[in-house]
């Protein structure tokens, strides 16, 4: 028999539809993703704490769930909202439907609304809180709800997601990931390291910081064949000083990237002293431990077809994104400059430091689900350690 489940806005709409995955009741960020496919790594994704995710491509869960593909140990999002959810999957590596995957893991699943017109609102309002409901049917009551629950801005996530403790991160990429690429750079052939061929182990030792890590980026690094070590993103720069690091990571995360003053002073310490890459949340860390200030978008960027322009060589990628804060550019300190700007509105979408070797971009080069443009990032990050050891 099928369930109602509703969600409500805090702008005071309802969406009736129908309950899929587990029942209960949450509240979160309502916010869009406009990748066709890709719902397995958006689930697992920890940078999506705190929000109810709406999927745009209407029909999600086609080709069920299949274990290798998880980006975390688990799902840190509070609700998942798709226009249709497909129950009889076909895919010779799924396990599970994407309904008993949702009910095994307690998280709330709507289908059978309008996601364009919920869209729309959230292109037009913005972001907003909301919560999703299968035991609560009440409209006032709910709106009530959505309107009293607490936003995402200023809310410290990351200490929900970052790992318990510190590990050494093994695992390369996945057999299906290899597929070898060159492309063109500013005339240059460049052959991405990270797509497979397997490299010469080195003698480099990355400490890759986790502020809610999606596994694709160790993978990466592993691939450069570095050893790689992974801190929890409470961390100090001595923690990661004592480690004796050729390079330091910075990974994505959930949240509002200011409160998390402990991390911003980790990374001010270590500016200079190590060779440094940020992804998403990493990047937003790396800036303002540089001086820089972020602010709120309207709605974010969630899709795997993000177009940004590399300010060095002038070429496009097309990109993997999940943010809703970014850098603001007005407030760039004299030695940090922009190095990739987002096509779509021309926010920030890379930065350097003129002096120091530290680098970050807003987007995700690990793909997972997304493009593979990007991947030259990790190659850069490994050239940046090579040079930095051997001119010390
Ligand atoms: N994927 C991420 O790292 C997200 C960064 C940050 N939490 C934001 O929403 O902007």
């Amino acid at each position: 028999m099928q369930k109602t489940a509703k969600l409500a806005l805090a702008d005071g709409s309802v969406f009736t539809g129908t309950a899929f995955g587990a029942d209960g009741e949450v509240h979160g960020e309502v916010v869009f993703n406009t990748s066709m496919t890709g719902y397995q790594e958006i689930l697992t994704d920890p940078s999506y704490c705190g929000q109810i995710v709406t999927m745009t491509y209407p029909q999600i869960g086609n080709y069920g769930i299949s274990p290798e593909d998880v980006e975390s140990g688990g799902i840190a999002l509070q609700g998942f909202i798709v226009r249709e959810l497909c129950e009889i999957p076909s895919n010779y590596r799924s396990t599970q439907t994407l309904d008993e995957y949702l009910k095994d893991a307690g998280v709330i699943g709507l289908q059978g609304i309008d996601t364009r017109a919920l869209v729309r609102k959230i292109r037009t309002s913005g972001a907003m809180t909301g919560v999703l409901s299968t035991v609560d049917l009440d409209d006032e009551s709910l709106v009530k709800k959505a309107q009293s629950s607490p936003q995402l801005a200023g809310q410290d996530l990351v200490s929900k997601v970052l790992p318990a403790s510190s590990c050494e991160w093994e695992e390369g990429l996945h057999p299906l990931a290899h597929s070898s690429s060159t492309h063109s750079l500013s005339g240059k052939t460049v052959t991405s390291m990270a797509e497979g061929e397997d490299q010469p182990e080195s003698s480099y030792h990355i400490v890759a910081i986790d502020y809610g890590m999606k596994w694709n980026i160790p993978r990466h690094l592993k691939q450069l064949g570095c050893r790689v070590t992974v801190l929890p993103g409470n961390c100090t720069a001595e923690d990661v000083l004592a480690l004796n690091p050729d390079g330091v990571f910075l990974s994505n995360g959930p949240g509002d990237p200011e409160p998390l003053t402990y991390a911003i002073d980790t990374i001010r310490a270590l500016l200079g002293k190590v060779p440094i890459f940020g992804i998403c949340l990493g990047h937003q860390l790396l800036g303002l431990a540089c001086g820089c200030k972020t602010f709120k978008l309207k709605f974010g960027h969630r899709g795997a077809n993000q177009p940004v322009l590399n300010e060095d060589t002038k070429q496009v990628e097309i990109t993997s994104q999940n943010h809703g804060f970014a850098i603001d550019p007005e407030s760039m300190p004299e030695d940090v400059e922009i190095t990739h700007i987002n096509m779509n509105d021309n926010t920030v979408a890379g930065l350097r430091h003129k002096t120091h070797a530290a680098f970050s971009v807003q987007y995700h080069p690990e793909a997972s689900a997304g493009p593979h443009d990007s991947h030259y990032l990790f190659k850069q990050f490994f050239d940046s350690i090579c040079e930095t050891r051997v001119s010390s």
